[in-house]
């Protein structure tokens, strides 16, 4: 049974392998009702996180818990959390519906729900089909089922978008939209910042282990820095109108002046104001996909949609938040 919270904490979760500190000092929370982003470059730590929430790598320090409760205390835990982290783990010589019968059965879940599973993830005309002749997209959508089976209150998904054409990525969206829209929680991988920016509300961004980044996804984009450079006749009387007016301002090498904060139109106003001659003008602006890079610190990576309902857990109708 759900208890209402599908709550993600994260508190001082740490884990070394050996000399590597793969995870450090972790702290978030991932709420319900929204698709949280866990973002970060290849080797930042985030499968090492997921396993460590899912109880199947013990931390070095620190706790992840799902409803108040780490994995393993998890009364039931197939209908609290259902996890994908390696989507190409099938028997290739079963069928989508033999594959999900055989999680149904180890997980004590009734037979209907893998008929129902299949139709959630679009699989119910590719049932009897062999897993090992699926399109990795297809795989995918055979992952989430075997995640779905138990009804959860919450979705793990490590890199659900991998290899996925962008209609797939269009699928995903919708449904895990629609899956967090019934009140639910999905927290999901990607190393892809533009594979998910139209997926995720919230975004919890690491680099080398460590949290850069939580928040809002509109909160990054409002840090995203616009800045203008101007050459002007009297550079110092143009900086102190501008300093006045409030902006950031830097001197280039090259005798220009960057303006923080302000377009070229903002400051060509002030100047003309101000009776000060420009003789050049040019606009700046800092992407998402720039900005993750600074928060990463140059340790790379880069975030795409639709509509589906989803049932509130506990069958409570739509929307329902707890
Ligand atoms: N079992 C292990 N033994 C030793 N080192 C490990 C182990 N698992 C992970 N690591 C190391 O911990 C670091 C974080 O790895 P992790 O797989 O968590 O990163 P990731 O962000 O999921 O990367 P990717 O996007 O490439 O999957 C890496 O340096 C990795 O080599």
């Amino acid at each position: 049974m759900h208890d209402g919270s599908g709550r993600l904490i994260v508190q001082g979760l740490s884990k070394s392998f050996g000399p590597v500190n793969a995870v450090q000092d972790l702290n978030f929370t991932v709420r319900p009702g929204s698709v949280t982003g866990f973002l970060g470059p290849n080797g930042s730590g985030k499968t090492t996180t997921l396993r460590m929430l899912l109880g199947l790598v013990t931390p070095t320090a620190g706790t992840a818990t799902i409803n108040g409760l780490p994995f393993h205390q998890l009364p039931n835990p197939a209908t609290v959390v259902g996890a994908v982290l390696d989507a190409q783990s099938f028997h290739p010589g079963r069928t989508a519906r033999q594959h999900l019968r055989c999680y149904a059965a180890a997980m004590n879940v009734p037979d209907a729900q893998v008929d129902r599973a299949l139709e959630l993830v679009g699989l119910s005309a590719a049932a009897k089909r062999k897993a090992g002749a699926f399109s990795l997209g297809m795989r995918q959508r055979l992952a989430l089922a075997t995640a779905l089976l138990g009804d959860p209150q919450v979705l793990v998904l490590d890199e659900p978008a991998n290899g996925l054409d962008p209609e797939g990525i269009a699928w995903l969206r919708n449904f895990l939209k629609a899956f967090a829209a019934s009140g639910r929680t999905v927290l999901m991988s990607s190393h892809f910042l533009r594979e998910i920016e139209h997926t995720v509300d919230q975004l919890v961004i690491i680099s080398r282990g460590r949290c850069v980044f939580d928040g809002h996804l509109d909160q990054l984009r409002a840090a995203q820095r616009s800045r203008a450079f101007v050459q002007a006749a009297d550079p110092s009387k143009l900086v102190d109108k501008l300093q006045e007016a409030g902006y950031g301002i830097e001197y280039l090498q090259d005798g220009r002046i960057a303006v923080t904060g302000a377009d070229s139109r903002a400051v060509a106003d002030l100047a003309l104001e101000a009776g000060i001659a420009l003789y050049g003008m040019q606009d700046e602006r800092i992407g998402l996909e720039q900005l993750f890079f600074q928060l990463t610190n140059g340790q790379y990576t880069s975030v795409q949609q639709h509509g589906a309902q989803w049932p509130a857990p506990d069958g409570q109708g739509f929307g329902g938040n707890a």
